[in-house]
């Protein structure tokens, strides 16, 4: 068993605090200043705590706190060598981190889906055998550059509101077609799950794949056409680099640190 532990379990962190548990290979300690969000988090966890120096006795210490927060957490926090900080801030750069630790820095950005265990992480920093597998504990990562962690807080950070956005578009869509409104988000979330599960596991590529759903004289070539003509990839395109955009200025806030 890892022991890991996780300071600040709000959304993240929870979601983080449940993978870790679930994959049964980690003792969690979930530490957080506020009660409910401990008491949320109590059945997946080895013990729920207000202190953080409880939390620092773990072999691998996420933090899980706002960016305008790590600060103030990693001046409490007194780690030594042998220990792993997992720093998950968006825009907070690792050297920014490291200059407040000496335990070894790893820097991810994680996504909701850890509390499924199907999280898409990207990392950097030097990974080792414990962190690889902890991260495959709680679903995939790609190893990155640090400079790449802006396009990727985008893409598989906030990536999972815009596919939220996505699934509801198609489920409005069922419901103004005659489904019920829980039919409708079955049908629309499984198909995203299917088809996601499709393309990470076949080798033909996502144009190759359409090609397959769309049989001639079909249905799906008329919907196709609506989104080849629609500005429908600008749309996504534009999102993610708006979120990106906001990354970079959260990092800015770090550059005279
Ligand atoms: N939400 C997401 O999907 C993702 C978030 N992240 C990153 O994760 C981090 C957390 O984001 P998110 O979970 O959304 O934020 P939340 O506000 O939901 O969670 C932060 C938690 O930390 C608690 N907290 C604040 N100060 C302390 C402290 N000193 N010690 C312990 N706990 C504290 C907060 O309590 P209180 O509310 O009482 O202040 C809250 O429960 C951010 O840095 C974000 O960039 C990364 C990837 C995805
Ligand atoms: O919205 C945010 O700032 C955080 C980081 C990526 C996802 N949620």
């Amino acid at each position: 068993m890892v022991r890991t532990s996780v300071i600040g379990c709000g959304n993240m962190g929870s979601a983080l605090v449940t993978g870790l548990w679930k994959s049964g290979n980690h003792t969690v300690i979930a530490c957080d200043l506020d009660s409910e969000a401990l008491a949320a988090v109590a059945d997946y966890s080895t013990e729920t705590t207000e202190d953080i120096s409880r939390a620092a006795e773990a072999d691998v210490v996420f933090v899980a706190v706002k960016p305008d927060i790590v600060e103030a957490v990693l001046d409490e926090l007194e780690l030594s060598a042998d220990q792993t900080l997992v720093s998950i801030a968006a825009g907070v750069p690792t050297e920014f981190v490291e200059a407040y630790t000496d335990a070894d820095v790893v820097r991810i950005m994680p996504n909701l889906a850890a509390e499924t265990r199907d999280m898409a992480a990207a990392a950097t920093g030097d990974l080792s055998p414990a962190i690889r597998e902890l991260l495959d504990d709680v679903g995939e990562f790609a190893e990155i550059q640090e400079a790449q962690m802006d396009i990727a807080t985008a893409v598989n950070g906030s990536g999972p509101a815009f596919v939220f956005y996505l699934i509801d578009a198609m489920t409005q869509a069922g419901v103004a077609g005659g489904l019920d409104h829980e039919e409708a988000e079955t049908l629309a979330a499984q198909t995203f799950k299917g088809a996601a599960e499709t393309i990470l596991r076949d080798d033909r590529s996502a144009e190759e794949l359409i090609d397959a759903v769309c049989s001639p004289n079909g249905t799906t070539i008329e919907g196709m056409e609506v989104l080849w003509d629609s500005d429908a990839d600008e749309a996504v395109a534009d999102a993610v680099a708006a979120a990106e955009r906001r990354s970079k200025e959260l990092a800015a806030d770090f550059d005279d640190a």
